[in-house]
């Protein structure tokens, strides 16, 4: 069967208000007296797109746009407090650095966790194991606690396993700006192969110039709302007029009187 992913009339939200780090006592005297706020915050607002096998989907977007929140609901992290999605297939996401990672578990212990995560068997880990290792050159590493890595190596560790699960769904949050240049280089190439093999990725990047060149798709959010969907030229193009405009009015409020 074909690989696809449905996104329909997808909205989420945040609770906000005054009830974190309250304690319980307090908590049930705020209920109980009805002095308890609560707000919704719409952070992801009625998205819908759909992508079909060999797709590769960049999202693009300013801070707080909704990007991370949108890629977590697709992931199956986070619950949408409306809409659908719809999917085939395993989803493998890389999300933020060294999420899903135990800091005191040696790198072989996480891998084999994050593949059990994943829904991976025993023997399918075994297998892939070395393949995860040496793609990223972490050989010397593999007894040591994952705390020990620096954070590029984590985030090497990280993309290797999420890419050579062989997922249906590949899900990238600002990774491939982690590693060195010649770690990106390789990830790039490692993307291409997977969504050569039929595979619909997904990728948030601030690099304009990287979403040019890797996808076929691009999805514009700002404030949570889905400004385009589709054409790369055209919405990027159009992205980066947006954001020379916003430019031009910043440096016009810091030029000095
Ligand atoms: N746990 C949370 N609780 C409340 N609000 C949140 C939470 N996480 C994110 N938000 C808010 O939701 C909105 C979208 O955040 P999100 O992280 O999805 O944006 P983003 O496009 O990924 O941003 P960036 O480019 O800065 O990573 C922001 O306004 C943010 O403040």
């Amino acid at each position: 069967m074909e690989s696809f992913l449905k996104i329909e009339n997808v909205s989420i939200s945040y609770k906000l208000g005054d009830f974190k780090d309250i304690g319980l006592k307090e908590w049930v005297m705020r209920h109980v007296t009805h002095n308890f706020h609560v707000e919704q915050f719409m952070a992801v607002d009625k998205i819908s797109f759909e992508l079909r096998q060999g797709d590769l989907l960049g999202i693009i977007g300013s801070n707080g746009a909704g990007k991370s929140t949108l890629l977590k609901a697709v992931a199956g992290i986070m619950e949408p407090s409306e809409g659908h999605i719809t999917s085939s297939g395993n989803i493998s996401a890389l999300l933020e650095l060294g999420s899903g990672f135990d800091g005191d578990l040696t790198v072989k212990e996480n891998a084999y966790l994050r593949g059990a995560m994943l829904g991976y068997t025993r023997q399918f880990m075994n297998k892939t194991f070395e393949q995860i290792i040496s793609f990223a050159e972490l050989q010397d590493f593999t007894e040591r606690p994952f705390k020990q890595l620096s954070t590029g190596m984590q985030s090497r560790l990280a993309f290797s396993i999420a890419s050579l699960v062989q997922p249906e769904i590949l899900i990238l949050d600002e990774v491939l700006s982690v590693g060195d240049g010649a770690f990106q280089a390789k990830s790039a190439k490692k993307m291409m192969e997977i969504i050569d093999g039929g595979a619909i990725t997904i990728l948030v990047s601030h690099s304009l110039s990287q979403i040019r060149k890797l996808c076929n798709k691009v999805l514009w959010l700002d404030h949570g709302k889905q400004i385009a969907f589709g054409d790369v030229k055209g919405i990027c193009d159009s992205y980066e007029e947006y954001t020379k405009g916003h430019a031009t009015i910043l440096a016009e409020y810091s030029t000095p009187v």
